[in-house]
């Protein structure tokens, strides 16, 4: 990537207001935030963000809650007090993009949901993230991530047959939900420049999930309803060879899926104490051919991997150009050279807790460095700011204070 003069990052000028909880709506704050934006957490007092409360605790403080809210003010208001509703309002009108990830109805309840707030801001950009989505049957139901992942099809098609599918361990719901919501948030805010109106994008984590399928809606569709994928263990069944395997002192991954890959691997298999012929079975050099032979091939590639250490198959892989890696923990993660060239782990200086290491998000630009600086907020740190910045005297601000409309710890 080039290294052109530094520019401005790209929606430095926009507000957001992140009226957001937990990882969906969090997440898209925070891409936001990288990409330049003022995001503005607003969360209810006392508690906060549910996510202040989830684990992994650092200290005081939730290194869930750190990772998702980086380079936010903060605001606690109450917003079922009028006077917290008309800052709210103050603070909306002023703004470009809402982010809430409630169930809903709850914002509507609060007079913040987006036919209310475009009244009097009919270019805001309002962007919902529910489980379910804001209209069909389901659409009043509280939901998780992990809901969307059984609901959708993804975990059904996952781990060993006749066992109990496997927990994915990152909460693939919330997190595919926000990339999508950052691009539709960002599309809208240029469609906004030619029709000077902004609009509600109501995303679902369950609609998201089933939009991710790569293969098995296809499967299924184009089939007529004859094929339905089932669970496959540890690798690809129509794409092989494409999997995991056990070697010596490790598991890897090869990718020898496709037919030019897969000539190479086989003859490096046969040529290294496979089964004689392997190489030049001409039944298994196109990907057809691979996929109806299957069981064979991985009878013969499970035992030649497991004989070998990792270093020695990835060394021998990497030789004919056979993409594969090992299966790696975090802290050999952390440690990789092309992740730390890469900038994937951000430091920030934290006023309590000293130098923090987070992971980076993967934007690379070359105008611009999207690396966040600025710690997550403290509840409340920026209220009396924000306040004053809306219009608010310093009068009014204490009296918010003392009833605890306006909180902070
Ligand atoms: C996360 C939830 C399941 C939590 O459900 P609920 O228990 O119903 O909601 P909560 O109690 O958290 O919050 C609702 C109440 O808080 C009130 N509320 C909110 N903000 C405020 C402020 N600022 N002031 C006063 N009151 C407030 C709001 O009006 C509601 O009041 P009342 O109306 O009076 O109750 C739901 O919000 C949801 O389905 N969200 C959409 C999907 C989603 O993002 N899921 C979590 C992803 S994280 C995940 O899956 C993962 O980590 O993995």
């Amino acid at each position: 990537m080039s290294t052109s003069p530094k520019q401005a990052l790209p929606l430095a000028g926009f507000r957001v207001i992140d009226y957001s909880h937990f990882l969906a709506g969090p997440y898209v704050g925070r891409c936001l935030a990288a990409l330049g934006a003022e995001v503005i957490k607003v969360e209810r007092p006392g508690t906060g963000d549910a996510g202040r409360q989830h684990a992994w605790f650092v200290g005081e403080h939730s290194g869930y809650f750190l990772q998702q809210n980086m380079g936010k003010k903060g605001l606690s208001v109450n917003t079922k007090d009028p006077r917290g509703r008309a800052l709210m309002k103050r603070l909306v009108d002023s703004a470009d993009v809402f982010v809430e990830n409630y169930r809903p109805g709850a914002l509507d309840k609060l007079g913040l949901g987006y036919v209310e707030l475009a009244q009097t801001n009919p270019g805001l950009v309002y962007c919902s993230i529910s489980a379910y989505g804001h209209t069909g049957p389901d659409s009043h139901r509280a939901g998780f991530g992990l809901i969307a992942e059984a609901k959708s099809g993804i975990m059904q098609m996952v781990g060993n047959p006749g066992e109990a599918p496997p927990l994915l361990r990152i909460s693939l719901g919330d997190m595919y939900t926000g990339i999508h919501a950052v691009a539709a948030i960002n599309a809208a805010l240029l469609g906004r420049v030619k029709s000077g109106r902004g609009q509600h994008i109501d995303m679902a984590l369950y609609d998201t999930l089933v939009s991710m399928h790569e293969y098995a809606v296809q499967c299924y569709t184009l089939s007529n309803g004859q094929e339905v994928p089932v669970q496959t263990g540890h690798d690809m069944p129509n794409s092989t060879l494409y999997g995991v395997f056990r070697a010596q002192d490790g598991d890897v991954v090869i990718a020898a899926q496709v037919d030019d890959a897969w000539k190479r691997f086989a003859a490096l298999v046969e040529h290294n104490g496979g089964p004689a012929g392997f190489g030049s079975d001409t039944r298994l050099h196109a990907s057809a051919g691979r996929n109806a032979h299957r069981a064979g091939i991985l009878e013969v590639v499970k035992p030649w991997v497991a004989t070998r250490p990792v270093a020695q198959m990835l060394k021998m892989l990497d030789g004919i150009d056979v993409p594969a890696a090992k299966v790696q923990r975090i802290d050999e993660v952390l440690a990789d050279p092309q992740i730390r060239a890469r900038g994937m782990v951000v430091e920030q200086e934290h006023p309590v807790l000293g130098k923090i290491r987070l992971p980076n998000l993967p934007f690379h630009m070359s105008g611009c460095d999207t690396s966040i600086k600025q710690v997550a907020p403290e509840l409340g740190e920026h209220n009396a700011e924000i306040a004053a910045s809306l219009g608010f005297d310093a009068a009014q601000i204490a009296d918010m204070q003392a009833d605890g409309v306006l909180y902070s710890k």
